[in-house]
């Protein structure tokens, strides 16, 4: 069983589809009160506050899930701006007139944290994985029609690939999981082998 520190209903339907077994905690942690300039640095370090914050919930090793807790942390880096959930319409708009036609890089952090077993090393497992994103070159009456939709608020980016963002995706480069939230292979790598064969049933 995996441990999943997120309220993210995208990054808990990647795990139902895969098929790996997991139970959902949210870890409340506040996002602001995590200050880095730069990106990488900063989704890594939200990803491990919200995996060690449900980790720190966790009062014996009989309470552990067998696969560790697992945080993630998704921002868009588009010219150097970054990015996470839009606040408002107004600001999703003017992002997209920012990105139409053009590329920015997804990246999210991942953080596994394990129970500490006696002689084990305890740290946890950290990765960021980035995804190049090419946006297709909206009109400004197609960006307005999209953000209308009010997929883009839900979404670190603006823009939800497996929804209506199909749409004005043009293509990827890397990993697809990742842009929705949650790196699938690397989740894989991370895991036992008998994980894979436990989620195909
Ligand atoms: N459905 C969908 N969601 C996306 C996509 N890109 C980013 N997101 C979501 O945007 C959100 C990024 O914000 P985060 O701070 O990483 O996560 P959160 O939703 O606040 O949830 P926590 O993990 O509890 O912090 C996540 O819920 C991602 O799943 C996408 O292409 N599709």
């Amino acid at each position: 069983m995996l441990l999943l520190a997120s309220a993210s209903p995208a990054r808990r339907r990647l795990l139902e589809q895969a098929g790996v077994p997991h139970r959902v905690q949210v870890s409340g942690v506040d996002e602001e009160g995590i200050q880095e300039q730069d990106p990488l640095r900063l989704v890594q370090r939200l990803a491990l506050a919200k995996a060690q914050a449900v980790a720190d919930t966790l009062s014996s090793e009989a309470a552990w899930p067998s696969l560790g807790v697992l945080g993630c942390d998704s921002l868009l880096v588009v010219e150097q701006e970054v990015w996470g959930k839009p606040r408002d319409a107004a600001e999703a708009i003017a992002r997209w007139r920012c990105m139409a036609g053009g590329w920015g890089d997804l990246h999210t952090g991942h953080a596994l944290v394990r129970w500490p077993a006696p002689g084990g090393s305890g740290a946890p497992q950290l990765a960021v994985v980035t995804t190049r994103v090419h946006f297709a070159a909206l009109s400004p009456m197609e960006i307005e029609a999209y953000v209308a939709s009010g997929e883009p608020l839900a979404c670190a980016g603006g823009f939800a690939l497996e929804g209506r963002g199909g749409l004005v995706v043009e293509r990827l480069e890397g990993c697809f999981s990742n842009v929705i939230g949650l790196s699938l292979p690397l989740l894989r790598r991370w895991l036992d082998p008998g994980v894979l064969a436990q989620a195909a049933g």
